[in-house]
Parts: structure tokens; C-alpha cells; sequence
């Protein structure tokens, strides 16, 4: 029998393709026209989205990513390739391609070039390592939008999350250890994730669960005690009630109960992004320091960090195994 051909396919999100207004508006109407990201009626979303959020938050926003901008381009972009640059070089003899549910490279020129490989069994591994509904779910939906397309389809290995992978909270709890090693142990270590709103975990999404795993594993394996840690959502957008506690009111209110050194880490995004360099690193920091706290760290996401790449490479292998 014919030995199967293994690709790799690598998605994260998507980025603008400059720091510009109109590459930040073209974005976000992909982005935010995906029914898994909002799913608010077409008749009534159409209107708010095209004739409000576009309009005033593009430019907003684009101010926003000018100032993590990078000289190679957007950072989530940047990291991202390095992954990618990372993973292929640990294997040398399966194709790594990367793909973004929105914007460039897109999925279907990823999934393209696996298929001109000769690839026959795609292992999809979304770069997020707690399971959404509005961030895998959406990959798997990107992806199965573009085997409708074909004659010929892969098979496909579809990785769902990574959330307690020994790797995963190995490579956390590295970095922790080199931020707590470098700038000493903080009153409060935040792990702050990305939310969503509220409704989608009421309906059946297990994300909050999927976070909560990943911020368990990891305390315990560091022995933190239980009152210097905490778990916070970050980046809500809307009206809608998201899932709580805030990380920003979470941070202002830590100095008046004696918290003065924090140390934040975002376990959910792999690649470092507007909203860990800036909404973290930036804002979240100016918060802390005028409510009276002192020390203020951000523990970087693992980009592509040694132990990063590793866990990737035990996710593939494990799935190669799986199928052989
Ligand atoms: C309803 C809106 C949104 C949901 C739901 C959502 C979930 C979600 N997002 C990420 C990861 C990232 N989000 C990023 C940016 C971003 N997210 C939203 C909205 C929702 N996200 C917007 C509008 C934006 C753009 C910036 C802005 O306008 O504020 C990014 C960074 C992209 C970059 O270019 O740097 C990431 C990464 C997760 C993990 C998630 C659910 C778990
Ligand atoms: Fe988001
Ligand atoms: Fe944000």
C-alpha cells in the first residue's frame, strides 16, 4: 500500500496587511462578517457593522497597530512565519504551510499548496490553544469551505485544542520561571485570556473550561498558591454581557488590596499581537501604575520560543502516529 503523505497546516487568525485605515477596514469586515465570530442576525448586523464599527473603528485601530508595528510587518504575522520557518526546519520532510482564517496568506492558497505537494492526510492545527467556537470552530469551518471546492479532498487530521498538553504548560511554565528569575516573584501572577461573550459559553462552547484547565495544570505544576494567582478575560467587544472578571478592572482594582507587582501572561495567544503588546503591555500597564501599583511585567506569548516549536512537533508527530 501507498505510504500516506503527511502536510502540516498551520492557522492563526489574520492581521492587516499594513497599519493603514483601509487595510484595517478591509480586515475587519472579513473578520468580523464571520457568523462564528458574530452571530447576530445578517439584517441587523450588516448595518451596524458597515455603517458604524467600520467606519469609526478603522482608523482607531490602525493608529493602535502603528504602534507595535514591526519592521517586517504585523508581529502576529511575524511570529507566525517564524513558527512556520521553525517547524518545517524540525521537519524537514513534511511541508508546513500557513494559513489565516482572515486575510493574507489565505487558507485556500495554504491548503493549495499542500495539495501541488502531493500531500494526502492535512494534520490542522489551529495556533489556539483553547477551543472557541468563534476561533477553531472557525478554522474548521475555513477549511471544510474550501474542500467544498475540490474534487479531490484530503484527509484531515484535525488537532481541536492544546489546552493541558504537557508540552503546552512545560513551555508556559518555562517562561514564568524566567520572568519570576528576572524580575522576582509578583503579589499576583494574571493569566489573562481573550473573551467571548458569555451567551456563546451559556450555549456549549467549553471555552472557559478549556482556559481554566490550562491555568490549573500550570499553577500546580509551579505550586502557586492559590491567592497569587488569578484568571481574567481581556479584548471584550460589544455590548453583550462577555465573560468576566475583566483583566482591565481586574488590574485597576489589585494596588488598593496591596497588590503592587504584577506579572501578566496570555496563554491563549501563541503569537504575540495588538492585543497582548498593546492592549496588555501598553494600556493594561498604564492602568495598573495609576492605580498606585509599582511593578509591572508582561510575560511574552511563547512565539517561537525552543519549547513552542517542540510542542508543536509532539502535536504532528502524535497525530502521525495516530495514522499510520
Ligand atoms: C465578537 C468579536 C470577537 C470575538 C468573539 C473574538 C474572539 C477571539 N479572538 C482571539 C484572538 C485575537 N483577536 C484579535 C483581535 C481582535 N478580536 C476582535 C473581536 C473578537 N475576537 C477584534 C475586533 C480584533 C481586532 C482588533 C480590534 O479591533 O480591537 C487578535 C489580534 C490580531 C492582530 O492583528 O494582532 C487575536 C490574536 C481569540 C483567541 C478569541 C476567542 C477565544
Ligand atoms: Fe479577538
Ligand atoms: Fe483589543
Amino acid at each position: 500500500m501507498k505510504q500516506e503523505k503527511f502536510g502540516v497546516l498551520l492557522v492563526n487568525l489574520g492581521t492587516p496587511e499594513a497599519p493603514t485605515s483601509s487595510a484595517v477596514k478591509r480586515y475587519l469586515a472579513e473578520f468580523l462578517s464571520d457568523k462564528r465570530v458574530v452571530d447576530v442576525s445578517r439584517l441587523i448586523w450588516w448595518p451596524i457593522l458597515n455603517g458604524v464599527i467600520l467606519p469609526i473603528r478603522s482608523p482607531r485601530v490602525a493608529k493602535l497597530y502603528q504602534s507595535v508595528w514591526m519592521e517586517e510587518g504585523s508581529p502576529l504575522m511575524v511570529y507566525s512565519r517564524r513558527q512556520q520557518a521553525a517547524l518545517q526546519a524540525r521537519l524537514p520532510n513534511i511541508p508546513v504551510e500557513l494559513g489565516m482564517s482572515y486575510g493574507q496568506p489565505a487558507l485556500k492558497s495554504a491548503i493549495d499548496k499542500l495539495h501541488d505537494a502531493g500531500v494526502d492526510r492535512i494534520i490542522l492545527l489551529p495556533l489556539y490553544p483553547q477551543y472557541s467556537c468563534s476561533t477553531n470552530a472557525a478554522v474548521f469551518d475555513g477549511v471544510a469551505r474550501h474542500f467544498a471546492s475540490m474534487r479531490r479532498i484530503p484527509s484531515l487530521n484535525f488537532i481541536r485544542d492544546y489546552a493541558e498538553h504537557p508540552a503546552y504548560i512545560a513551555a508556559l511554565c518555562s517562561s514564568i520561571r524566567a520572568s519570576f528569575a528576572q524580575h522576582g516573584q509578583p503579589d499576583m501572577l494574571l493569566f489573562s485570556f481573550h473573551g467571548i461573550p458569555q451567551r456563546y459559553a451559556d450555549q456549549g462552547d467549553d471555552y472557559p473550561q478549556r482556559c481554566r484547565a490550562t491555568t490549573q495544570a500550570v499553577a500546580h505544576t509551579l505550586g502557586l498558591d492559590a491567592e497569587r494567582y488569578m484568571m481574567t478575560y481581556q479584548s471584550r467587544f460589544g455590548r453583550e454581557p462577555w465573560l468576566t472578571p475583566f483583566t482591565d478592572k481586574t488590574i485597576e482594582q489589585l494596588p488598593a488590596k496591596g497588590i503592587k507587582h504584577i506579572q501578566v501572561i496570555c496563554p491563549g495567544f501563541s503569537a504575540d499581537c495588538l492585543e497582548t503588546l498593546e492592549e496588555i503591555k501598553v494600556q493594561n500597564k498604564e492602568f495598573f501604575i495609576e492605580a498606585g501599583g509599582e511593578t509591572f511585567e508582561y510575560i511574552p506569548a511563547l512565539n517561537d520560543d525552543a519549547l513552542h516549536i517542540e510542542l508543536f512537533y509532539q502535536l504532528v508527530m502524535e497525530q502521525i502516529g495516530r495514522s499510520a
